[in-house]
């Protein structure tokens, strides 16, 4: 049996092995010959999955170790009988943290407190149900709009974006890329929605590029709109508009949801998904694949918890990840033919802040960090 996986999913030789002959390939463009005699096949979100790929070949199961599935024609797979699985939710710790980096980042730049301030958060699913989470746990407000599940009747309440738009200082969309239908989300924020968010709000997308409308952003910020921005995702990808870069807050390369852990998380799941699919399931913990973390243990001293300050909070996420150090090469080599893919694929280690166990002086900060993501124990 021959498997096709995409180089850039780690832990995939070593797992993929124990069910046949593996074969690594690049997946922006998969190599066409590459399909000939595969049963199996294993993306990530550059690759398009339709008919233009498959028609033809003995592919009998498609898995994407991605939380989104729009590159994916799933409906047409049904079609055709072949097997699909994506891996929700893998990776949304990991674009909660990302927003919590760029947030504090902000806070810090421009003087505020996050505390103090109201987020929007539009799509609540793996990773807006997350960060409101950690947000609740952090005492901040949050809004939230998912016509899907207020349609549903899950616990909410949920509000009209019209209310986040007017409301929220500070607007984060998760929501998947749907094309059409009632809950369309391509250009979701357009030209009418930055017209009507008022002054020195914040909007962030780490979703997918086209859920704002790129090109009416860089006209209502090259109109002098007061509007801090942090983009991880364009539209189109890899040509993103070098403008748009330059005039946004924070720039990165859809690395958002590049922890390590939750690209070993979307690996295991598809690979539980396939040997299921085989009829031999097959399990793997997580923690048996990881490395040990460069930092991982560190002592805070003190009851923060009554009041734990941002700064503190800022110090400690960065020893695991910082934003920045993902803005910066981007805007050194946005531009240059292949540099954007190759960001992501030479990706440097990153961990989640679970990664970090911090020793406390009492139960109620150990508790609060525990809420907040982190490993927390008492000394
Ligand atoms: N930048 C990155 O590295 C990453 C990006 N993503 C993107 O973020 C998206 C969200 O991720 P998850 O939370 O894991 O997905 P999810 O499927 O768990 O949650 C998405 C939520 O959005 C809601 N939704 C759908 N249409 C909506 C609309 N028009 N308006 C408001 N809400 C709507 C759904 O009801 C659902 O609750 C993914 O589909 C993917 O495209 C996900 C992980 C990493
Ligand atoms: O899971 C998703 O959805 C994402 O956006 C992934 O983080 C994208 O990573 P790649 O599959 O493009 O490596």
């Amino acid at each position: 049996m021959k498997i096709l996986v995409d180089e850039n999913m780690p832990y995939a030789q070593t797992l993929f092995s124990r069910l046949g002959e593996v074969q690594a390939v690049p997946g922006r463009p998969i190599p066409q010959a590459a399909l000939a005699g595969a049963d199996a096949l294993m993306v990530r979100s550059v690759t398009k999955v339709n008919a233009d790929l498959l028609a033809g070949t003995g592919v009998k199961f498609v898995g994407t170790a991605t939380a989104g599935t729009d590159h994916v024609d799933d409906a047409w797979l049904a079609a055709q009988g072949i097997g699909f699985s994506a891996a929700p939710g893998c990776n949304a710790i990991a674009v909660v943290e990302y927003v919590f980096s760029a947030l504090l980042i902000l806070a810090q730049r421009d003087g505020w407190q996050l505390r103090d301030k109201t987020v929007g958060i539009v799509g609540v699913g793996n990773v807006g149900s997350r960060l409101q989470a950690r947000l609740e746990a952090l005492g901040v407000k949050t809004l939230l709009c998912d016509p899907p599940r207020a349609a549903r009747g899950d616990h909410g309440p949920f509000w009209p974006l019209e209310k986040l738009v007017a409301e929220a200082d500070i607007l984060t969309f998760h929501t998947p890329l749907n094309k059409e239908g009632p809950y369309r989300s391509r250009h979701l924020v357009d030209a009418e929605v930055l017209a009507a968010l008022p002054d020195n709000r914040v909007l962030i997308n780490a979703c997918r590029g086209a859920v704002v409308d790129n090109a009416a952003l860089l006209a209502a910020l090259r109109g002098g709109k007061a509007l801090r921005t942090v983009l991880d995702v364009w539209e189109p990808e890899p040509d993103l508009s070098l403008p748009l870069l330059q005039a946004v807050d924070i720039g990165t390369a859809h690395i958002a949801g590049y922890s390590l852990e939750g690209k070993a998380r979307g690996t295991t799941q598809v690979f539980e998904a396939y040997s299921q699919f085989l009829g031999r399931p097959q399990q793997v913990p997580l923690a048996t694949l990881l490395p040990v973390p460069d930092v991982s243990e560190v002592t805070l001293n003190g009851n923060l918890a009554a009041n734990l300050d941002e700064g503190t909070l800022l110090r400690l996420m960065h020893l695991v990840y910082d934003v920045r150090r993902d803005d910066a090469p981007l805007r050194r080599v946005a531009g240059i033919p292949g540099e954007f893919d190759k960001l992501r694929k030479f990706y440097q280690e990153r961990r989640e802040w679970s990664s970090l166990c911090i020793q406390c002086d009492d139960e109620a900060t150990a508790a609060l960090l525990t809420r907040l993501g982190f490993s927390a124990r008492l000394r």
